[in-house]
């Protein structure tokens, strides 16, 4: 650790909450391990880090940039307007790093990262990239050429040397968390079940409809379920709901299983936090990457994978009640999260 310096770094990545909560991961380390961290952090207009980085990380100094994703199919004459975006962001992000001289860029994936990622090389400022999923990003994969260090979640993901597996950063709580915590969302029975449902960052109506059904029929479980349609659940007492939830992790320490999407940092908390799940993988993922994740987790047993559009109720309940439920003694005791720590380790 090298408290008494300081560092100055550029940090990219976002749109999705699977793109930036990595990033913070890398911003929170950092921070303890030097004495001034002072962040850059180039920013999705009007996306999740724009939105979480100023109440997560106050110190950031948050710079939007106008980049967009291209259309598909990519003959769309759209992409020649985004194509100029790139360049106008690419000179903005060089006119600052010139200034504010950072030791290096770290970049999560998005499409927020490519002006980021070729005005660091202009400049030639080394920055590392981080994939989260077993299929490399095409952001990632554009950067990667001048990439000092692709970081990378997945054994399969790697293409030569320069690719190091260290896994997926999550977010962990630093204080030990008790089973009570579930109280603060509504749950009274602590030795029952506890299901976390989500559809990753942004939400799934899809799942949505799903667990409308199964909770037609399970009334026995406690699920807490993130949603943007409420109101549809209001009439099952033993459904949770609520609209987004920070510290989400902090429940899955807490929790017994989660029904969800198949993002990549989901699939690392899960992990992390040693659950069982049921994954729905998102069938619109470039080149199907969540079937992929979700796959390799399946491996590892505690996990089923179901298609969505082929959902069979009865074995999705049947999984949940052979679930073994935590009781209401226990109590989460924080863990280093050995993902961040190498990749700080593999930079520094
Ligand atoms: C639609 C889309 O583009 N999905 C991609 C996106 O997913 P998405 O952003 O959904 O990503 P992930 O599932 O990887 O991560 C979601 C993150 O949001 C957190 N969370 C979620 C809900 C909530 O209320 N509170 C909260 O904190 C979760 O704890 C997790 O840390 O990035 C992932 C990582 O590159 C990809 O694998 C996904 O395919």
């Amino acid at each position: 650790m090298r408290k008494n310096e300081e560092l100055k770094v550029v940090f990219s990545g976002g749109g999705t909450g699977g793109h930036y909560y990595p990033a913070l991961s890398v911003i929170k380390y950092l921070d303890k391990c030097y004495n001034k961290l002072d962040v850059i952090y180039f920013t999705t207009k009007g996306r999740i880090e724009e939105k979480k980085l100023p109440t997560d990380f106050p110190k950031a100094k948050l710079i939007p940039l106008n980049t967009k994703g291209l259309e598909r199919p990519l003959y769309n004459v759209r992409n020649i307007n985004r194509a100029f975006e790139v360049l106008r962001d690419k000179r903005k992000v060089e006119k600052i790093i010139k200034e504010f001289k950072p030791v290096f860029g770290f970049l999560t994936g998005g499409y927020v990262t490519v002006p980021v990622g070729l005005a660091l090389k202009k400049q030639n400022i080394p920055f590392y990239l981080h994939e989260q999923n077993s299929i490399l990003g095409i952001s990632n994969k554009v950067l990667s050429r001048w990439a000092k260090k692709v970081f990378v979640s997945y054994e399969e993901t790697k293409l030569n040397d320069k690719f190091i597996l260290t896994g997926n950063p999550v977010r962990t709580p630093e204080n030990e968390i008790p089973r009570t915590y579930l109280h603060g969302f509504g749950i009274k029975d602590l030795n029952k079940r506890c299901i976390l449902v989500f559809g990753g960052s942004l939400g799934s109506n899809e799942i949505d409809e799903l667990m409308y059904r199964v909770y037609k029929k399970e009334k026995i479980n406690n699920y807490i379920h993130i949603t943007k349609n409420q109101e549809k659940f209001k009439q099952f007492p033993n459904v949770f709901t609520f609209k987004y939830i920070e510290n989400l992790y902090e429940l899955m320490a807490v929790s017994d299983g989660v029904i969800s999407r198949a993002g990549a940092t989901t699939l690392a908390e899960i992990q992390f936090y040693d659950l069982s799940a049921i994954l729905i993988p998102w069938k619109g993922a470039a080149e199907n990457h969540q079937l992929k994740n979700a796959l390799s987790l399946q491996k590892k047993g505690k996990v089923v994978v179901f298609d969505e559009e082929n959902v069979e109720i009865d074995r999705l309940i049947n999984f949940l009640n052979r679930i073994q439920p935590k009781n209401e003694e226990f109590s989460y005791t924080p863990k280093i999260n050995r993902a961040t720590e190498s990749i700080v380790n593999n930079i520094l």
